[in-house]
């Protein structure tokens, strides 16, 4: 992300974070802005739990930086992201809160590479965990971390480099602070954080608070210096305030605090309730995002960074130094604990031994993947329960304002028609007493017959008339309107409202139907999961009895048949002329591996097509000349590679006596026959002298290589011919470790145009280049410098060029296979179709190439490596 590590000192005095025009003279206190060249700044709002997001980014790397994501608003804040074109880097929290989820483990899902960081006393997990003068840079600008408990043990101050702005959190609130009553609060601890590392800011420092509950948005050190009612007053004062300010809990509390101690991403690994490894441990420590810079003193070191996570569950050559042979010293590589050897358990073998450690390495990684997979779905099921809380609110606000506009309407139905009914009667009324009146007039101005009393009856004969009109066309609009007509036009809007109402009612019902549906779902796939791995522990755990059990049956059979090296001892001569009813694969596995400390995987005896079905006794005792340990081989039905089905693994400790019975059976029958075949061998000599034919394979090249580092010497005389088969190409020993091997000309012998392709550097030993890795438990993207060394026999990969920081070893023998993902297994891949994959027999590799060429060089290198490549 083109993000550098520089010194916190360095930053801090070498420029200024944002140029003081920008943050002083153009900000006033609105929610944007912007310096052409500067930082870019948002204040953002989230309504229902009042808090403030903020957005920085470098105007012109266009790196950015939330601060206090809610969940609610992770879709705003995207598309603000987009609209702006900025790269999120990190999302990070001033406090693990306790009103609202965090939208951090939101935004690591949608955007590719952000990092979470929260305080390391938070005890949430992150990616990034922050101390004391730690800095989260984006750009060519930082964050500076102060740490100011009180609200929680685990709140921080953000300070811009140039310390005019500063991200309180809940610690300092404009005008109030953080309440101290729940979540470790401490009013001490809080005012002290304020007035030592908030106050002593320059006065002219904004403050950026996470909430404001009364419409403020920012306000200076100075002005809470002069005015916070809690902070301006003693110690003690501020005690009994913060005592007694009697504030409901939080509404979402009891949701939000576990939802945001797990929402951010990847483990804190002193949390873990499983062992890990010490040595690893310390070498993590040494490890610090570039993102994330620390002070030179080396105080504070990233317990959790994420690359010591990324790629912490490296094969066990990765983790140890690079001059312990992984086979050579077990039990220094993976920090995986054994079972304690049994008081009376005879020395371990070998073989037995790897079997007992791989097992009881895929019982501590069951361990860790449980609870990884615990975490990971308590967090999904913390953010369904969160989404179907905030439907559920929402279904709620509906049916409540569905309700108000239902009244409403009946209000408005009643009030209208009977209202206009009143007012009928009241006309009706006025006009039978007009009419009253009238008729009354009409008789007593019979008897009087007078000219004025008539033309006066006349007029209000005519008034009467229109009165009547009037009330009847009245009276008729009335009925119309009861009879709805009229109705519906006036309360046609809130009908249509209530409409819209229902209908979003009927939709927030349904998603929380959904969301229901699927919270039970992922609590029986939790479940599910959970009770599979617990199984699998079960079964490995058994398996681990009873490989104790054969460990000791071994050394038992040691015992009968003598010395361990007893088995050694028979020389491959005798050995391979005693199997040559065996398949060439196994031959030549066992022949180039003194131990062979792998089981071939299943995958690949299947694949092999020499692989004949042998029966056990035999095939097992032909590999215990090269294993030395007979129960290690690839058809080995009790061992077989961890890719079988742990069942095949439940041996049968009867069966296994009786194999050892005839494994003892047939290495004596071996014995004699070698002896009889010495005897034959002198006799023929004997008898032809002179035949060229006999030595002729001692002018071999192999033969004369091998001889040349007296191998011949001490063996009989067939053995130089074993040995030239084990050399050739053609028998399936690695490329490499046939005479002459030069690994240049072999590749451009592919057809590869080395020279041609820039990323790789190519000599007749070496290979080596930038590739990118995808982290063993975190699956973070790192690029690496790869060599992949003929002479250690090993690929390593260093942080850079200078191959001075070695991160990580895959040896030769640990190789599997190498293929394309061509299945996209690597989904997150930043080039998907240049990524590749190395399967070795503890885990698989990710890698991806900066080109197709070089893509295709590295995989035909590694492959070389590989005994498996004759099947190419
Ligand atoms: N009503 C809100 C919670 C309000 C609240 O308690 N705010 C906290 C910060 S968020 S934990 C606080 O410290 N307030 C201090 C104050 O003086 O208001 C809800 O229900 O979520």
């Amino acid at each position: 992300m083109g993000m550098s590590v520089r010194s916190v000192r360095a930053l801090l005095s070498a420029r200024s974070f944002i140029s003081r025009s920008c943050s002083l003279g153009v900000h006033t206190g609105v929610r944007a802005m912007e310096c052409s060249k500067g930082v870019l700044f948002r204040q953002l709002f989230e309504s229902s739990s009042s808090t403030y997001t903020y957005l920085l980014a470098d105007a012109s790397s266009r790196e950015a930086v939330l601060i206090d994501p809610v969940l609610e608003t992770v879709d705003r804040d995207l598309k603000l992201i987009e609209e702006l074109r900025l790269k999120l880097t990190v999302a990070a929290n001033t406090h693990c809160h306790a009103d609202h989820v965090t939208g951090t483990g939101l935004l690591k899902k949608r955007v590719f590479g952000v990092k979470s960081a929260i305080s390391k006393h938070s005890g949430a997990r992150a990616d990034i965990l922050l101390t004391e003068g730690d800095a989260i840079t984006f750009g060519k600008y930082c964050l500076t971390v102060r740490e100011t408990p009180g609200h929680t043990d685990g709140c921080m101050t953000f300070v811009t480099g140039d310390e005019t702005m500063a991200f309180t959190g809940d610690a300092l609130l404009i005008r109030g602070c953080g309440r101290t009553d729940f979540q470790q609060g401490c009013s001490q601890k809080l005012y002290n954080s304020v007035h030592k590392k908030i106050f002593t800011l320059p006065g002219h420092c904004l403050i950026y608070p996470a909430h404001d509950y009364k419409g403020q948005t920012v306000s200076t050190v100075e002005e809470e210096r002069k005015f916070n009612p809690r902070l301006t007053r003693s110690l003690e004062e501020f005690v009994e305030i913060m005592k007694n300010l009697n504030l409901p809990k939080p509404a979402k509390i009891d949701m939000a605090v576990p939802a945001n101690l797990l929402s951010s991403g990847r483990v804190n690994r002193k949390c873990r309730t499983d062992t890990m490894d010490t040595q690893k441990s310390q070498w993590d420590h040494r490890r610090t995002p570039s993102w994330l810079t620390r002070p030179a003193d080396g105080r504070s070191s990233a317990s959790s960074g994420a690359e010591s996570d990324s790629e912490g569950s490296s094969t066990e050559s990765e983790r140890v130094s690079p001059d312990v042979h992984p086979v050579t010293c077990p039990k220094t590589r993976g920090g995986a604990v054994l079972h304690p050897p049994h008081p009376q358990a005879p020395p371990r073998r070998p073989g037995i031994d790897t079997k007992a450690l791989t097992t009881q390495r895929r019982i501590t990684e069951l361990n860790q993947q449980k609870e990884e997979l615990k975490i990971e779905l308590q967090l999904e099921i913390a953010l369904l329960q969160g989404e179907l809380q905030t439907e559920k609110e929402r279904l709620h606000k509906h049916t409540a304002q569905l309700q108000t506009l239902q009244e409403s309407k009946q209000k408005l139905t009643l009030s209208n028609t009977q209202q206009e009914r009143v007012k009928l009667e009241k006309e009706r009324l006025r006009v039978e007493n007009m009419k009253t009146r009238w008729m009354e007039r009409k008789k007593l101005s019979q008897t009087e017959e007078q000219t004025d009393t008539m033309l006066q009856l006349q007029q209000e004969k005519e008034a009467l008339d229109s009165a009547v009109r009037a009330f009847e066309d009245w009276e008729f609009r009335v009925l119309e309107m009861e009879s709805g007509l009229e109705e519906e036009k006036m309360e046609g809007e809130t009908e249509r409202e209530i409409t819209r109402e229902q209908h979003a009612i009927n939709s927030s019902q349904e998603r929380v139907r959904q969301l229901e549906q699927q919270l039970k779902e992922m609590q029986r796939e939790k479940e599910r999961k959970m009770s599979l791995l617990r199984e699998e522990k079960r079964e490995l755990l058994h398996q681990t009895h009873l490989i104790l059990k054969e460990n000791k049956l071994v050394s038992d059979w040691v015992n009968i048949t003598g010395s361990a090296s007893s088995m050694a001892s028979l020389s491959p001569q005798t050995n391979h002329k005693a199997v040559q009813d065996m398949s060439n694969s196994t031959r030549r596995r066992s022949s180039h591996r003194k131990v062979t400390e792998r089981p071939m995987s299943v995958q690949g005896l299947m694949r092999n097509p020499d692989t004949p079905p042998l029966p056990h006794s035999r095939h097992r005792l032909s590999n215990g000349n090269a294993n030395a340990n007979g129960f290690h081989t690839p058809t080995n039905s009790t061992c077989s590679s961890r890719a079988a089905s742990p069942s095949l693994h439940l041996v049968n400790l009867v069966e296994i006596e009786r194999k050892l019975r005839e494994a003892k059976a047939e290495r004596e029958r071996l014995l004699k026959e070698r002896e009889e075949r010495k005897r034959l061998t002198v006799e023929d000599r004997q008898e032809e002298p002179d035949d060229p034919n006999t030595h002729a394979h001692l002018n071999t090249p192999a033969y004369t290589h091998l001889h040349s580092q007296g191998h011949t010497n001490s063996h009989s005389e067939e053995e130089p011919k074993e040995i030239h088969a084990q050399n050739s190409p053609e028998h399936g020993v690695p490329l490499f470790l046939t005479v002459n091997f030069d690994l240049r000309a072999h590749v451009e012998n592919l057809g590869h145009g080395v020279a041609g392709c820039l990323g790789v550097q190519l000599s007749s030993r070496r290979c080596c280049g930038f590739l990118t890795k995808r982290g063993g438990r975190v699956k973070t993207w790192r690029r690496r410098w790869f060599l992949f060394d003929l002479d250690h026999r090993r690929l390593a990969y260093y942080t850079d060029q200078d191959e001075k920081k070695l991160k990580g070893v895959i040896y030769f023998q640990a190789i599997e296979e190498v293929y394309y993902d061509h299945l996209r297994t690597a989904n997150t891949s930043p080039r998907p179709s240049l990524t590749f994959c190395v399967k070795t027999y503890e885990r698989l590799f990710f890698l991806v190439a900066p080109s197709a060429e070089s893509m295709r060089i590295w995989m035909d290198v590694i492959v070389t490596a590989t005994d498996e490549h004759s099947r190419y």
